[in-house]
């Protein structure tokens, strides 16, 4: 069982590709760390494998089912299978939403009930502060939040991309507990995309470069 990139080839409109033939395999209930200079194509290997966005060549599977699709037109059983945090929770939360509702957001578009108090106290928020908007709360809260809201869709795979970059040294532990905690509860895989090469070591049964999954096209 694991989340698996086989030869892919992805990047943006009609420049050339940014990832050549990058495979990688994120085993269920593991944490695989991802390092690598910045600009190099990490956040563009971890949209693909999240079914965001679609390679030019090769493909993702999620436990050996191929997806063949992005979005809402992946196939149904892969919907909501991989989830993602991001780096900026301010950047990739509605500030106009409460917290319950922004961690509710997901599952509810895919019709699927949510027990948002049940998963907000699994990362550590407390109920009074569902009611407030991100403006209202700290960073490490909103990224809670926005693990919550990860965690609420049942994902079987979580992509972490520099998810605490913009955290203090306490709450980036606190959020890599969590982190670590779901893994092995839930037999979560983890994908710990980060430059903190002391945090990749500490918590991730393997640690890949980047450049080190890319194989260059014969004759390059
Ligand atoms: N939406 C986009 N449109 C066009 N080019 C993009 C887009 N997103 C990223 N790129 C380019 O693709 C390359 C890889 O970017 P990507 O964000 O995947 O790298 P990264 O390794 O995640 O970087 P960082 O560590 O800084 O987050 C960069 O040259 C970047 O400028």
């Amino acid at each position: 069982m694991s989340l698996a990139a086989h030869g892919v080839v992805a990047g943006y409109r009609r420049r050339p590709p940014v990832l050549t033939d990058v495979s990688i395999s994120v085993p269920a209930g593991t944490i695989v760390g991802l390092s690598g200079p910045s600009g190099t194509g990490k956040t563009t290997l971890a949209r693909v494998l999240a079914l965001l966005d679609a390679p030019r060549a090769g493909s993702v599977s999620v436990d050996d089912q191929v997806a063949t699709g992005t979005r809402f037109a992946v196939q149904r059983e892969l919907r909501g299978s991989v989830a993602m945090l991001f780096q900026s929770p301010r950047a990739s939360t509605d500030p106009r939403l409460s917290l319950r509702s922004i961690i509710a957001q997901p599952a509810e578009v895919a019709r699927r009930p949510v027990d948002v108090e049940g998963v907000a106290a699994r990362v550590g928020l407390t109920p009074d502060l569902l009611t407030r908007r991100p403006y209202q709360v700290s960073d490490g809260q909103l990224q809670r939040a926005c693990l919550a809201r990860a965690l609420a869709q049942g994902p079987r795979y979580l992509i972490c991309d520099e998810a605490t970059a913009m955290l203090d040294a306490a709450t980036t532990a606190t959020l890599v507990r969590l982190v670590e905690a779901e893994a092995a509860a839930q037999d979560v895989g983890v994908l710990l995309i980060s430059h903190d090469e002391e945090l990749l070591a500490a918590c991730c049964s393997q640690v890949s470069a980047l450049a080190d999954l890319r194989r260059e096209p014969a004759g390059h």
